[in-house]
């Protein structure tokens, strides 16, 4: 069930989904109406990225990135000794997803990326590709990842999705997880930095208390009705 909605500052219109077009077609037949869409879909470890996200662009026939596929080995490292990452480890792994973005919208193709993307900051990091002012000059971020000044999105081109659960039901379905490097251990830490998105943000918010298809379900409806 969606139970708060942010209506995205710019409306637009997408490749309307199960048309048998790509995006990529339909931009091509008009080119002032249709844009590429980007959704995100956000929230701690366990609330259901990875899968809402491969079934949500399965069924859009969209790009779907999975973020944990462009941690540094060391992240994955870290968070397998169960040691939550600081924002020095997430920056450049975000502007990474960042030129992900860039890309899908750049070629105008419409895409879903999983992101636990837990802080404002990271979401802007995802959107612009530029690091907040505050950060230190001497981390990792900074020094590895060169600034690109005009590499950034429009208000809009992003639509952040927040897979919202309890901890509970979150626990829950982490416990019955095999096969992921991501221990349960670290729920306390993701809900801790967790900033859930608000009304500044282009947002939705969707209950992931119920079954995988109906969250998928949720999120389509929302996307069909912004085209
Ligand atoms: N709505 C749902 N109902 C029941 N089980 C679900 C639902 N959504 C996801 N799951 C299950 O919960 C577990 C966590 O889901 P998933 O791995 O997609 O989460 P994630 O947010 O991508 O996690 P991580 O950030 O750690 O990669 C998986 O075993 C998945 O099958
Ligand atoms: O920001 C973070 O702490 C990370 O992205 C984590 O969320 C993990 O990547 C993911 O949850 C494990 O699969």
């Amino acid at each position: 069930m969606v139970t708060s909605r942010i209506i995205p500052a710019c409306s637009r219109r997408v490749g309307k989904p199960g048309s048998g077009m790509t995006s990529h077609q339909l931009l091509a037949c008009d080119e002032q109406l249709l844009a590429a869409m980007i959704v995100v879909l956000m929230g701690v470890c366990g609330c259901g990225k990875t899968s809402v996200g491969q079934a949500l662009a399965e069924k859009l026939s969209w790009e779907f990135a999975d973020a944990d596929l462009f941690h540094p080995d060391v992240n994955k490292q870290k968070m397998s000794a169960g040691v939550p990452l600081t924002d020095e480890d997430r920056y450049p792994w975000l502007r990474k997803l960042h030129s992900v973005i860039y890309s899908w919208i750049s070629e105008g193709r419409s895409g879903v990326l999983a992101c636990s993307a837990l802080k404002r900051s990271y979401r802007q990091v995802l959107v612009t590709g530029k690091f907040p002012k505050d950060i230190p000059t001497s981390s990792n971020a900074s020094q590895h990842i060169p600034e690109h000044p005009d590499y950034c999105t429009r208000p809009g081109d992003v639509l952040f999705i927040y897979l919202r659960g309890s901890k509970e039901v979150i626990r829950g379905r982490l416990e019955s997880r095999t096969g992921h490097f991501m221990p349960v251990g670290l729920l306390d830490s993701q809900f801790l930095t967790l900033e859930e998105p608000d009304e500044s943000e282009n947002s939705v918010s969707v209950s992931i208390a119920q079954p995988l298809m109906a969250v998928v379900m949720d999120i389509y409806q929302v996307i069909v009705g912004l085209s």
